[in-house]
């Protein structure tokens, strides 16, 4: 029988098996955070054990940096950054702090430097950890003591998840995107749908993504439950990859490119699920609750929880209504916000931010708009298009890189009761700060929220 590429890069990495025990996998690449790594360090530090692969290790500055130029005022803030600056020189890693050209959010850098590629075993202290599976590597969160584990041996016990096919066929309507198609399938299956499933996104539409777009659509596997998500690499893959900072080079990259087009499920393989979405009955898509399943198309109107037939459904809709603020009936269109973010490792690269200043150029906006870049690097390549001048024409904030507004973490948060429409990947009840309600959008209804003050598609505009 044929295995699925899920089976295939797990196979490829299982360093020890035994009956009844989880694998030992090898892991190729550890992104770290000034997070979810303090405890991992002070683990090591009193077993006295050393990092195992330095070299297989990277770490950067997202979450708490501010996105303003300046020192980190927050106390806590400031101590996680300094104890990653302090942890990283102390056992040989390399940091991109705050300023650094390098810097940026954790799953922003991977790809942009080539470090996330096609096959690899990615693990990081970050639920989003997920988004690299677009190169088609198996990439997932982990706890702070799975860290210390990854730092100390660069292995990993784990259970293999089963598999899952999401088969997206046809193609995404015009003003339709990755974002739209991911909020769709979570809305379907779920944020518990994809739980103890590697997932594998496939079909026309999926192989029609750039890559931004198919880490767009990975990185929000996790808010449908997902251990993984992931898509077989092809000739987009290796365009995206070639000449970056640490892809392959010469006959070591002819090598890489051949293996890497093995990496693909077989045509017999066989998936413990399978999920079909058709593209083309897409729609701009918008949360109006408090979990990134709670979404519907743009067109839609807030929905009435007493229409609701499951009763877990009913009270967590009228629960996320109360706190959102929002009247059953209701057009999604008319829902005013005061905030528009634009960023995050959701949206955050340059083709995001290319679209939004695609609609923003010659327009200006109504509300209060943070734009993003996610990392310093996206950032320099914005500047060198003039992005940065058509959003500050129009009015909107250009920031420093981080994760910014995605989470109550730094300074970028809103004040309680204000609402944003937000390119990020979670709209939970406090996330963007005590009290903030969040509708998840892709970065073209951002951009269009932000000229009328009303939830909005460019097509409307
Ligand atoms: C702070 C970090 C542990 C967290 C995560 O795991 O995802 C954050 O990145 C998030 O997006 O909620
Ligand atoms: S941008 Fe948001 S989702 Fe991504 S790592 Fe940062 S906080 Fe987490």
């Amino acid at each position: 029988m044929g295995r699925t590429l899920a089976e295939k890069v797990w196979e490829q990495h299982v360093v020890r098996r035994a009956e009844g025990e989880p694998d030992l996998l090898f892991i190729d690449l550890h992104l770290i955070h000034e997070v979810t790594s303090p405890q991992a360090f002070d683990g090591l530090r009193m077993a006295a054990r050393q990092v195992r692969r330095p070299d297989l290790t990277i770490a950067t500055e997202d979450h708490n940096v501010p996105t303003v130029l300046g020192p980190i005022s927050d106390p806590v803030s400031k101590t996680q950054v300094e104890t990653l600056r302090k942890n990283a020189a102390e056992f040989g890693i390399r940091l991109h702090p705050m300023g650094d050209a390098g810097q940026g959010v954790v799953h922003i850098i991977g790809p942009q430097f080539g470090l996330t590629q096609p096959g690899m075993t990615i693990v990081c202290g970050d639920s989003h950890t997920s988004t690299h599976g677009a190169f088609g590597g198996i990439a997932f969160g982990i706890g702070t003591s799975e860290v210390e584990h990854v730092l100390a041996t660069q292995t990993l016990p784990a259970y293999r998840p089963k598999t899952m096919a999401i088969e997206v066929s046809g193609e995404l309507p015009v003003g339709v995107t990755a974002k739209d198609l991911i909020l769709a399938i979570i809305a379907k299956i779920g944020t518990g749908g994809g739980q103890g499933y590697i997932v594998e996104y496939r079909g026309e539409a999926i192989r029609k993504l750039s890559m931004e777009g198919r880490m767009t659509v990975c990185n929000m596997s996790i808010e449908a439950g997902a251990r993984a998500g992931m898509i077989a690499p092809d000739e987009t893959t290796f365009a995206y990859l070639k000449g970056r900072k640490h892809a392959p080079e010469g006959a070591a990259w002819d090598r890489a490119v051949e293996h890497w087009k093995t990496l693909k499920s077989d045509d017999d393989a066989v998936f413990d699920k399978v999920v079909e979405i058709d593209a083309g009955t897409l729609t701009p898509f918008v949360t109006w609750g408090t979990n990134p399943g709670q979404g519907l198309p743009l067109g839609a109107a807030v929905p009435d929880p007493e229409e609701m037939a499951d009763p877990t459904e009913r009270s967590a809709a009228e629960r996320a209504l109360a706190y959102m603020g929002l009247t059953a009936g209701t057009p999604l269109r008319e829902i005013e916000v005061d905030t528009v973010f634009v960023g995050s490792c959701t949206n955050g690269r340059i083709e995001d931010l290319r679209a939004a200043a695609e609609i923003l150029r010659g327009r200006t906006v109504k509300t209060r708009t943070l734009i993003v870049p996610g990392s310093m690097l996206v950032k320099l390549e914005a500047e060198k298009e003039g992005l940065d001048k058509v959003f500050e024409a129009a009015g909107a904030e250009w920031r420093q890189a981080g994760c910014s507004m995605c989470l109550g973490m730094n300074p970028d948060t809103l004040q309680p009761g204000e609402r944003s429409a937000s390119t990020s990947n979670r709209n939970f009840e406090g996330r963007q700060g005590k009290g903030g309600r969040t509708h998840l959008v892709s970065p073209q209804v951002a951009a269009a929220t932000a000229v009328t003050g009303r939830l909005t598609a460019p097509a409307d505009l």
